[in-house]
């Protein structure tokens, strides 16, 4: 990996919402292409990339891959019982310790040393791929979340904690953006409306779509049995 960070517009920082932090241009291009090609290998298995099914019978567009823990609608577990049984990869350090400066840099405070994120999910997007608004919920911890996104721009919808309608605040996610939401905001709704088709940089090694790394601290217990 490389050295980190080499900020791209180093200290540019939004509040979209108390608590709730865009950092336009976070990533590196040299380090969106490490990450592209980490999240290829990562697709591969042991538990394939897929479109998640929903309990209501229907799939996600979004095609999704775990780290550290397998989420299924609405809770985490070792192995990816709805895919394939395989225990799930391992959330590497270097990718744990990336969130951890991406909070620090959102909060601007050292209250970051904490930050241990223990589940990543990778969602690829294709041009017509969305996500619906949604909680993250099903962490036992009130940790951030952080969401790094490469490739197409995105519409990524903000919205509040009381329910999945307006008021919301819909903020562009480019190539390279981070966004943090914690404090007041972690259980905020939030989803994906759109993609922009072809607005990524090829630079990145993505020929189309875009990819999104989401870091959460779940709070389960290691004394379960982990992915080594
Ligand atoms: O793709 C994004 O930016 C959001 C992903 C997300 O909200 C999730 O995986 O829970
Ligand atoms: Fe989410």
């Amino acid at each position: 990996m490389l050295p980190f960070p080499e900020h791209a517009e180093r200290g540019v920082r939004v509040e979209v919402a108390p608590g709730a932090v865009h950092l336009p241009g976070w990533l590196p291009v040299a380090r969106q292409r490490e990450l592209v090609a980490a999240c290829r290998e990562w697709a591969r298995g042991p538990v394939p990339m897929r479109h998640t099914r929903l309990p209501t019978g229907g799939v996600m567009s979004v095609r999704t891959v775990c780290l550290g823990w397998h989420w299924q609608p609405y809770r985490y577990s070792r192995t990816a019982d709805d895919v394939n049984g395989a225990p799930v990869a391992a959330l590497p350090d270097w990718l744990a310790e990336l969130g951890r400066r991406a909070v620090a840099d959102a909060y601007q405070d050292l209250s970051a040393r904490e930050y241990d994120p223990d589940a990543a999910l990778i969602n690829f997007y294709d041009r017509d791929a969305k996500m619906g608004m949604h909680q993250d919920r099903e962490e036992r911890c009130p940790a951030p979340v952080v969401s790094l996104s490469i490739g197409d721009t995105c519409v990524f919808r903000f919205g509040n904690t009381a329910t999945r309608n307006r008021p919301w605040r819909d903020v562009r996610l480019l190539s390279g953006d981070a966004f943090v939401f914690g404090g007041p905001s972690r259980f905020a709704y939030h989803g994906v409306p759109k993609i922009h088709p072809d607005t990524g940089d090829p630079a990145t090694g993505m020929r189309g779509g875009r990819l999104n790394l989401t870091l959460r601290q779940t709070g389960l217990g290691s004394d379960e049995p982990g992915p080594g």
